[in-house]
């Protein structure tokens, strides 16, 4: 399993702990920067984990800015990308589960590293059900396809 992350100068206090933990569960990790706590602008590592997992260099995607949410927007702009922004295990868990999110977001203003690490084991636990679930999931590319 690979795995590419990316994070704004705000998200960057989180993507040290968040690596080290997708280490230690074995998951390979593919850091698109940010590399300093430098303000820079959060599009540039939404895009760029976002086209890591649609071209297939990475299998998910995890992404970190002060809120989860304009990192997550940006991600979602991109082509059969399904990013959530989660504050908590659930919504993650269901958001594999229910609609086959392949990118996780969230917020180092929001939640701390023991709540995120919580967030991240449930989403990467949890499994898409498929089924009318699918149906779904192919309903939200059509949406895409239409723009
Ligand atoms: O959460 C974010 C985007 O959704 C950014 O991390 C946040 O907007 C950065 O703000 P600032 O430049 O004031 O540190």
């Amino acid at each position: 399993m690979k795995i590419a992350i990316g994070c704004d100068h705000v998200g960057i206090i989180l993507k040290p702990v968040i690596t080290e933990h997708l280490m230690q569960r074995g998951i390979t990790v593919i850091d698109k920067g940010a590399h300093s706590d430098t303000r820079t602008d959060y599009p540039i590592y939404g895009k760029a984990v976002a086209e890591a997992v649609v071209s297939g260099e990475a299998d998910l995607g995890i992404l970190i800015c002060g809120s989860g949410i304009g990192i997550s927007i940006t991600a979602n702009k991109v082509n059969g990308i399904r990013a959530v922004v989660c504050s908590e295990p659930y919504s993650a868990k269901l958001s594999r589960s229910h609609n086959n999110t392949n990118v996780l977001a969230f917020g180092s203003r929001v939640i701390g590293s023991e709540l995120a690490k919580m967030i991240v084991d449930a989403w990467l636990d949890s499994a898409f059900e498929g089924e009318r679930h699918q149906t779904r999931v192919e309903m939200i590319a059509d949406v895409e396809k239409e723009q």
